[in-house]
C-alpha cells in the first residue's frame, strides 16, 4: 500500500484526481469504480471543474440503499448525479437498484455488469467500522453482489444524511470484497479523526473479515489518501 499523507479533504480530492486524470490521458482507463459518501466530494469537484471528457467512459458505483428509487434524494444514484453525472456525462453508469424486489436476481445483474466492465480504477471511503463498499464486518472476502443488513453504526453514521434515523434504510446491495480486489488499481480516501481507528487496522492490523479493509493489504496496487486526523493513529 502506499500513503499519501495530505493536509485535508480538499488537497486529497486533488491528490486523487491527478492520479485518476493521469490514468485516462495514458489511456488506461475504460471503466472507473465510484463510491459514494461525503469523501469522494472533493475529488468530484475537481473532476467537474477539470477539462476532462467522460464521455468514452463507463462509471460502476459500489452500493445503492435497498428501498431508494433512483429519483431519491437521498439514494446513492441520485448523489452521483447531483455530484458528477449531470456535469459530466460519462458513456454509461451503472448502479444497482434500490427498487428491484428480487434480490437474487438483482445482485446476478450487477455481477454481469461488472463483469462486462472491468474495473480500471476504484474508488473507495472506508466506514468508521472499516467497511468497504457496504461490506459490513465479517462480509466474506469471496463475496459477489449481496443485499446486506446495515450494521447499526453505519446507520448511525449515515444517518446524519436523513432527517431521522427512522428514515435509514437497513438494507443495500454492494458490489463485494471479491469484486472490489479485482479491480486493478484502488485509490482509498479517509479524512477526519472518526476514520482514525479504520485506517490503523485496515494499514497494520491483521487481515481478517472483521476489518473488511484489511483485504485491500493482499492488492497489489492501492493508494491510500488520508489527512493528518485519519492518519494519527498510524506508527509511520
Ligand atoms: O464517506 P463517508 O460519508 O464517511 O462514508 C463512508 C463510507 O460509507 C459508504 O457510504 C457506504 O458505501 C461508502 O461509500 C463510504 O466510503
Amino acid at each position: 500500500m502506499e500513503i499519501i499523507k495530505v493536509k485535508d479533504n480538499v488537497e486529497g480530492g486533488k491528490k486523487a484526481f491527478d492520479i485518476i486524470k493521469e490514468n485516462i490521458e495514458n489511456g488506461k482507463v475504460q471503466t472507473l469504480g465510484l463510491a459514494t459518501g461525503s469523501t469522494p466530494e472533493t475529488l468530484y469537484q475537481n473532476m467537474v471543474d477539470s477539462e476532462l471528457d467522460f464521455s468514452n467512459i463507463d462509471s460502476v458505483n459500489l452500493d445503492e440503499y435497498v428501498g431508494l428509487a433512483a429519483s431519491d434524494p437521498q439514494s446513492y444514484d441520485y448523489f452521483m448525479h447531483e455530484h458528477l453525472f449531470n456535469a459530466k456525462p460519462f458513456r454509461n453508469t451503472y448502479l444497482p437498484d434500490g427498487l428491484a424486489t428480487d434480490a437474487e436476481a438483482e445482485c446476478k445483474r450487477y455481477d454481469q455488469v461488472i463483469a462486462e466492465h472491468p474495473i480500471d480504477i476504484q474508488v473507495l471511503g472506508i466506514g468508521e467500522n472499516a467497511h468497504i463498499g457496504f461490506n459490513e464486518p465479517g462480509a466474506s472476502f469471496d463475496a459477489t453482489t449481496q443485499k446486506v443488513a446495515l450494521t447499526p453504526s453505519t446507520i448511525e453514521a449515515n444517518s446524519r444524511n436523513f432527517e431521522k434515523i427512522e428514515d435509514v434504510p437497513t438494507h443495500a446491495y454492494s458490489m463485494g470484497i471479491k469484486s472490489i480486489m479485482q479491480s486493478r488499481k484502488i485509490i482509498l480516501l479517509a479524512f477526519g479523526e472518526k476514520k482514525a481507528q479504520a485506517i490503523k487496522d485496515m494499514v497494520e492490523g491483521p487481515v481478517t473479515e472483521d476489518v473488511p479493509a484489511s483485504v485491500l493489504q493482499n492488492h497489489a496496487d492501492v493508494t491510500v489518501i488520508v489527512d493528518a486526523e485519519a492518519a494519527k493513529l498510524l506508527s509511520k
